[in-house]
């Protein structure tokens, strides 16, 4: 089977569980598209072919995006909003009628809010691999079957790449800012180095200049923890007969990245030694608070997320060092032209505050100097999704810069 067939056999854009079971005779993979989505104001973009930095091509390359705000007639407003790990385009919970679902940055994108929509015209793509209406491995291959495994490999920059053609597609030649958390601020910093003439503003949360041999290490336990799940299946599980997918291994995994997530202050002063059934006196005893909250995490994400795009989201994190191919990490950053901000939190352990240093030291139009801003915070890596007022406080200075 030639993977690389140039014409998509199935249009990529089949989107509806109808459609899907029309097609394959069974319901869509966990997190793709499914009707009566509640987002309205989800669209998608049709991007074309994709040639990827490590050797791979997508025949065709398709991002979901929401936007808010106005884009004003010289197209000089417009904002890019670059979301974390398993994170999507639904920045806003508001965004049309009949919108149940809240948006993780409710309290931050808004009208009259630090990212002002008012103001701004405010775009946020669900990243190229994902499984929230962009080309993944749950999307459909030529042959008309999920990618799955065969997804080929991306990178932070290839997800950059197709974020640019989107940018693209709006006649949108340079962002007023772009904007990301955790590997959202990845990709936030892989627009300030290598488009630079693209963009005014750049504001890093959260994030490292490279995924170091110890995040690299995190992370290749959790993707083991998936594939060693015996309903992994080498990836193939959409249409096994015992579940349709790793969700123990999955589960597994995110309990994993949640220890990386939050800080040992915050468990421990949240959960001490406590029992569940001291919380909840239906609950069985003999569990420890900390492990449910774990567990329910856990199961929570299988219900929301595919595993073959967690593995290519993890590995697209893997692949990111903004010095590579540049001589340097400090060189790469010296390329850097746009106002930037960067921000850590005291308490995160997956990305510390080193990197966030590092980062800025090397960016000579830092609006901090030769440091980074910090986000003094019991509430860790996920302070970026936690401590709104904090954030938005920053947000505002590199808006006013
Ligand atoms: C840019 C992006 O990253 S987008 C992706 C962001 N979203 C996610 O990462 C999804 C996972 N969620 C989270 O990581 C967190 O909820 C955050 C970071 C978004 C917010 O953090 P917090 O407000 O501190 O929420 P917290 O981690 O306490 O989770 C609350 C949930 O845990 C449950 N919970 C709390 N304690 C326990 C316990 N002992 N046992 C079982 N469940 C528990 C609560 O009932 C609540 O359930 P709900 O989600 O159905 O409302
Ligand atoms: N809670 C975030 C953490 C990673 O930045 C996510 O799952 O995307």
């Amino acid at each position: 089977m030639d993977w690389q067939t140039p014409e998509d056999t199935v249009p990529s854009r089949i989107v509806t569980d109808a459609e899907v079971r029309s097609l394959l005779g069974r319901p869509p993979a966990t997190g793709a598209w499914r009707d009566g989505d509640p987002v309205a104001n989800r669209r998608f973009a049709d991007l074309g072919p994709l040639d990827l930095e490590f050797g791979g091509h997508l025949p065709h390359v398709r991002l979901a995006y929401e936007t808010w705000g106005e884009l004003s007639p010289s197209r000089d407003n417009a904002v890019l909003i670059t979301h974390a790990l398993t994170g999507d385009s639904h920045a806003r919970g508001d965004a049309g009628p009949g919108q149940p679902t809240a948006g993780w940055w409710d309290q931050i994108v808004g009208p009259g809010l630090a990212v002002d929509t008012d103001r701004w015209f405010v775009v946020v793509p669900n990243m190229l691999g994902g499984c929230q209406g962009s080309t993944g491995p749950a999307s459909f291959a030529p042959d008309g079957r999920e990618w799955g495994a065969r997804f080929p490999s991306v990178s932070v920059r290839d997800q950059v790449t197709a974020q640019a053609l989107l940018a693209d597609s709006f006649g949108v030649d340079r962002w007023a800012a772009v904007i990301g958390g955790s590997m959202g601020g990845m990709h936030a910093l892989e627009w300030a180095v290598g488009l630079p003439e693209r963009l005014d503003r750049v504001a890093i949360l959260a994030s490292p200049p490279v995924t170091t041999a110890d995040q690299i290490a995190l992370n290749s336990v959790q993707l083991e923890a998936i594939r060693m799940d015996p309903a992994w299946h080498g990836g193939s599980y959409y249409d096994a007969a015992d579940g349709g997918g790793p969700h123990r291994g999955l589960a597994l995994a995110r309990r994993m990245a949640l220890l990386q997530y939050r800080s040992s202050t915050e468990l421990n002063d949240r959960f001490g030694r406590r029992w569940q059934s001291d919380i909840d006196p239906l609950a069985d005893s003999g569990r420890f608070a900390i492990s449910s909250y774990l567990d329910f995490h856990g199961n929570k994400f299988t219900r929301r997320f595919d595993a073959n795009s967690y593995i290519t989201l993890v590995d697209a994190m893997n692949s990111h060092d903004i010095g590579r191919g540049r001589g340097s990490v400090e060189e790469a950053l010296s390329r850097v032209t746009a106002r930037t901000l960067v921000v850590g939190i005291d308490s995160d352990r997956l990305f510390p505050l080193d990197g966030q240093r590092r980062i800025a030291a090397g960016i000579t139009t830092n609006i901090d100097g030769d440091d980074a801003a910090v986000i003094v915070s019991d509430f860790g890596h996920d302070g970026f999704l936690i401590e709104f007022d904090a954030v938005s406080d920053h947000l505002a200075r590199i808006f006013a810069s």
